[in-house]
């Protein structure tokens, strides 16, 4: 599991080692760290070592010292280091270490300062650089970069696009909010980045997830001080564990057992998709709910779904999947209230996909797992704020994903994933989860539907079985968040396949969300492989 933590939590491990005096031996650690990182970036762009202009960007605080002292150690490696400096001060010992490495220090002009000497200076410098070591902020800093370090942050951008120059990032990209991964306009975007102690949030959540590129963790020895993480993101050991896999004496029913409620004779497609999605992911068995002329369709396409037109009370179930497609009617959303009600007062978990948000009971629960995209959210969010008038958007939801995903599961009650490039998953009792297994391909109509039956497939094996959760220390209400963590992995890992994506890098070419439940089985055949 990768695990990240605030920047508070962070400062409050290292204060021991501080108040021992031993806060020069971590930052020494660090930089050790982040010039090993830097010398690795280099070798993946087949760039020699040797003679390569390294530029450190230091800010005024330990961050930017961080970023001189590993210049100056990468000068010992027959690097050839020089420093920009953003503010009027620097960190002292780091700034030393440079200059007696031979190191050539530039700064540039401040708001008040009439000569743009060093401002000039600072470009060629750049211009010339293999490698730069972003070191302006770090944990320390707030809001948006200020002049003049965004103005040489949006420079650096554009040479970094063209591939003149590879950007490393000391702790996180400056500009990005260490904790919440938010990220004014002027930020650093870095195609590596080096963090120390332990991942921040912020590098798994919003634009911090893409201004990051390549995080490696750097130990430097206060891990064992580290709390509870703030975010979590599940590795493929952890998805092998935590896959609802049968056990020998298992039959369809222990397996569980999913009612979907879904689709309409308008929209019939959202059942078919979803219905189909649950079968491909292994579910015990499918039961759906609903009008005769959708289940006629569903059963050409998955002859082993048992459909019929019964009410969510005449049937047992190990989980419900209810909202995709609906309308008010053919009586579809009558069943989906319901379902949500007996699931709110017996305790089977479920999906509320779609349709289903706008019939959520007041009081919601943790194992009923919420999957809008941010305009859903947007408008869940605004229907639950209209007493304090409070209007949230769209896009204010895509600029705070992590802040908007929490919000709202503390608002409802209820395990809220929210889609998206990143897929964040907040329970209620405030566990997080981020994954990031998607691929662009995947942004397709019908894909929010594949991932619905495949949530709706763990759910039903996990409120069967919840000891594996459990052994990883997700037990609780948390394995209904970490189960749907599992969801968007496996939707992620089978759009990748589909793509021909393997890394999710946008490589690979278009798929249809049919093509998603074909790779769904391969997804999870992989991941159970190791
Ligand atoms: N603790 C340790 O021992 C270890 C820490 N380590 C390292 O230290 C880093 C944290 O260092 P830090 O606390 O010095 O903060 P940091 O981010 O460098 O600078 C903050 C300064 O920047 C300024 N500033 C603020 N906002 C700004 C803005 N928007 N735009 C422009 N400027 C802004 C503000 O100064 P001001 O301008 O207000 O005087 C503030 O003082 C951490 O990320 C890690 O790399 C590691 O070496 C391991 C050991
Ligand atoms: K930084």
């Amino acid at each position: 599991m990768l695990e990240a933590w605030t920047g508070a939590q962070i400062r409050a491990a290292e204060q021991p080692w501080l108040d021992a005096g031993e806060g020069d031996a971590l930052m020494r650690r660090a930089a050790h760290g982040l010039a090993g990182t830097a010398l690795a970036l280099l070798d993946s762009r087949n760039r020699p070592r040797y003679g390569a202009r390294v530029v450190a960007v230091a800010g005024s605080g330990n961050n930017g010292g961080d970023a001189l002292w590993a210049a100056a150690l990468l000068a010992r490696r027959g690097l050839k280091p020089s420093a920009i400096l953003t503010a009027g001060r620097a960190h002292e010992a780091g700034l030393a270490a440079l200059r007696v490495a031979g190191g050539t220090v530039v700064r540039l002009a401040d708001e008040d300062s009439s000569s743009t000497d060093g401002d000039a200076a600072a470009r060629r410098l750049l211009a010339d650089a293999d490698l730069v070591i972003d070191g302006i902020l770090g944990t320390g800093g707030s809001g948006g970069l200020r002049e003049p370090a965004a103005g040489l942050a949006a420079h650096l951008e554009d040479l970094r696009r063209d591939g003149t120059v590879a950007v490393l990032a000391c702790d996180i990209p400056s500009g990005v909010d260490a904790d919440t991964g938010e990220a004014e306009a002027a930020h650093v975007t870095a195609d590596a980045t080096a963090t120390f102690g332990g991942a921040k949030s912020g590098h798994l959540a919003g634009v911090g997830e893409t201004a990051s590129g390549a995080l490696t963790v750097v130990p430097i020895g206060i891990e064992d001080a580290l709390p509870e993480p703030d975010v979590r993101r599940l590795q493929p050991a952890d998805l092998r564990a935590l896959w609802p896999t049968p056990a020998r004496s298992a039959q369809k029913y222990s397996r569980g057992v999913l009612g979907v409620i879904a689709g309409s004779p308008q929209y019939p497609g959202a059942a078919l998709l979803t219905t189909a999605a649950a079968a491909a992911a292994g579910v015990g068995m499918v039961r759906y709910l609903g009008p005769s002329s959708v289940g006629t369709l569903i059963n050409a396409r998955t002859p082993d779904a048992v459909c019929s037109e019964q009410q969510p009370g005449d049937v047992h179930v190990q989980a419900w999947l209810a909202g995709p497609g609906t309308n008010d009617d053919d009586g579809q959303l009558d069943r989906v209230r319901a379902a949500l009600a007996a699931a709110v007062a017996d305790g089977t978990p479920a999906v509320v996909d779609a349709g289903g948000m706008s019939v959520l009971p007041d009081a919601g629960a943790a194992h009923l797992v919420l999957t809008p995209h941010a305009g859903e959210l947007a408008r869940l969010l605004t229907d639950r704020l209209a007493a304090s008038g409070e209007q949230v958007e769209r896009a204010d939801v895509e600029a705070r994903p992590l802040h908007h995903a929490r919000l709202a599961a503390r608002i409802t009650g209820c395990t809220v994933l929210l889609k998206g490039a990143t897929t964040l998953v907040a329970g209620p009792d405030g566990a997080v989860f981020s994954q990031a297994d998607a691929t662009p391909w995947l942004s397709t109509a019908g894909s929010g539907d594949v991932l619905a039956g495949i949530l709706g497939a763990v759910l039903a094996g996990v409120a069967e079985h919840p000891e594996p959760a459990e052994r990883l220390g997700l037990g609780g209400d948390t394995r209904w968040a970490a189960a749907a963590a599992v969801a968007a992995a496996i939707h992620g890992r089978a759009g990748r396949l589909a793509a021909h994506d393997p890394a999710g890098t946008g490589a690979g070419g278009p798929l249809h969300a049919t093509a998603v439940i074909d790779a769904t089985a391969p997804a999870v055949r992989a991941v159970l492989a190791g």
